[in-house]
């Protein structure tokens, strides 16, 4: 027998607890064999918590005794709390038998079932869901309403694994996930890397030229700005969480003036029409993607294979901290593919000069560096111990094969 999570059963919330005030919430699940408790900090955190919850209620061995799953929140015992999680079980009628533990739900991963469980931002149709699938085929894809769901998701052992955009071939980087590659303890196990084309999505009967208003995720708005001006120069653009969202939301509340910048895919799932296909400003438009996992993986020098750092130069080091961190790879011979700065959070700024001019503020970064080598190299290491000479913080986020998938123009016709 499976495990719970292959009977299909699925929660479906009805209302939220009563203690809906009272954040950071601390809710216990107990069910079966399984207990485990879990902390949402932000109100946003809890009222994901729902599809959080239930999807790691639904994986776990025991889909009976139903009723006490949820066992205390902030210290109150069930019975006073209804999250209003109501089960629905879609395969005959009938709850599966309760089943005991068995050696492979102690596996690493997958975790309690036969696929893979991988959280991604958005809904289904967006290109995060499709980048999840290419890196983890035949995987259990889990939406996730903002990217910092995903890594909480992950860090609570209700997603296996995260994929993430983090830059874009025409929109840049994803600013926000460097952030949070900071903020949480999720290592970078590997990268991939999804042609990105582009649809203009509206109700069926819609035409462009009544369109006034164009809705999509601000990567997407961006990535499609040149085609925008062409097509719906009148329109106004706003951003939406994500690209399939957007046309859930026009579906949804049958908008005939409003029109999603979309996958090909999204059409299909919410029944709009495609106004115009490929539209994206370049036709080689490409988002990486990192997989995220909670264990690092062992690297390894018997394929290519990417490394990627964080970290903050050492105040008193002289202005030449960056060219030195850099030379150390280049003296090594290690390409670096990327580098990006963040600003640094904990000491935004530095006063520079000696008073007899006044003095100046210089910002403070945080430097994030993929390179082209494995951790498992000598020259990687040593290229890491001299960084650390110039280097108040060093961080290693992973070291991951690269995404060696061949690629031409025309892949970009398959996302
Ligand atoms: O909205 C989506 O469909 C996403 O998957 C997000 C996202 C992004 O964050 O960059 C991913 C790929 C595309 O570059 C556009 C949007």
């Amino acid at each position: 027998m499976q495990a719970a999570s292959s009977c299909n059963l699925k929660f479906r919330s009805t209302k939220t607890t009563r203690f809906s005030h009272a954040i950071p919430k601390r809710v216990a699940v107990r069910c079966g064999y399984w207990s485990e408790s879990f902390t949402f900090p932000n109100r946003a955190d809890w009222q994901s918590s729902c599809a959080i919850l239930s999807s790691k209620v639904a994986s776990v061995q025991d889909p009976g005794s139903l009723t006490d799953k949820i066992a205390v929140v902030n210290g109150h015992k069930n019975g006073s709390v209804d999250l209003g999680l109501v089960p629905v079980d879609t395969t005959n009628g009938k709850l599966a038998p309760v089943q005991p533990l068995t050696i492979t739900d102690l596996s690493p991963a997958p975790l309690h079932g036969s696929s893979l469980r991988v959280a991604y931002q958005g809904v289904p149709g967006a290109y995060s869901e499709a980048a999840a699938g290419k890196a983890y085929p035949n995987c259990d894809a889990i939406p996730c309403d903002q990217f910092d769901v995903a890594f909480q998701a992950v860090e609570l052992w209700i997603a296996d694994r995260a994929v993430l955009p983090v830059e874009n071939s025409l929109g840049g980087s994803i600013h926000r996930n460097y952030d949070l590659l900071l903020r949480h303890r999720l290592h970078i196990v590997g990268e991939v890397q999804t042609p990105v084309h582009h649809c203009l999505l509206a109700l069926p009967g819609v035409r462009t030229d009544c369109v006034s208003r164009v809705i999509s995720h601000p990567q997407a708005l961006a990535q499609t700005e040149q085609s925008l001006d062409k097509l719906t120069p009148r329109a106004v653009r706003e951003a939406f969480h994500d690209t399939a969202g957007a046309a859930e939301y026009i579906a949804t509340n049958n908008l005939h003036d409003t029109a999603a910048v979309a996958s090909a895919r999204a059409a299909e799932l919410y029944g709009l029409e495609i106004l115009a296909d490929g539209i994206q400003d370049d036709p080689g438009n490409v988002t990486r993607f990192l997989m995220l996992a909670r264990e690092p993986i062992i690297p390894r020098t018997d394929r290519p294979f990417k490394t990627s750092i964080v970290f903050a130069a050492q105040e008193h080091k002289g202005t030449s901290v960056l060219f030195k961190v850099l030379s150390a790879f280049a003296f090594r011979n290690i390409s670096l593919t990327k580098i990006e700065s963040r600003p640094h959070h904990n000491r935004p700024l530095r006063v520079v000069g000696d008073g007899s001019f006044g003095t100046s503020k210089n910002f403070e970064y945080m430097f994030y560096v993929d390179f082209e080598a494995s951790m498992a190299e000598a020259r990687a290491q040593n290229a890491l111990s001299e960084v650390q000479e110039y280097t108040s913080f060093l961080r290693v986020l992973g070291s991951y094969p690269m995404d060696m998938t061949p690629w031409s123009m025309s892949s970009t016709e398959d996302a």
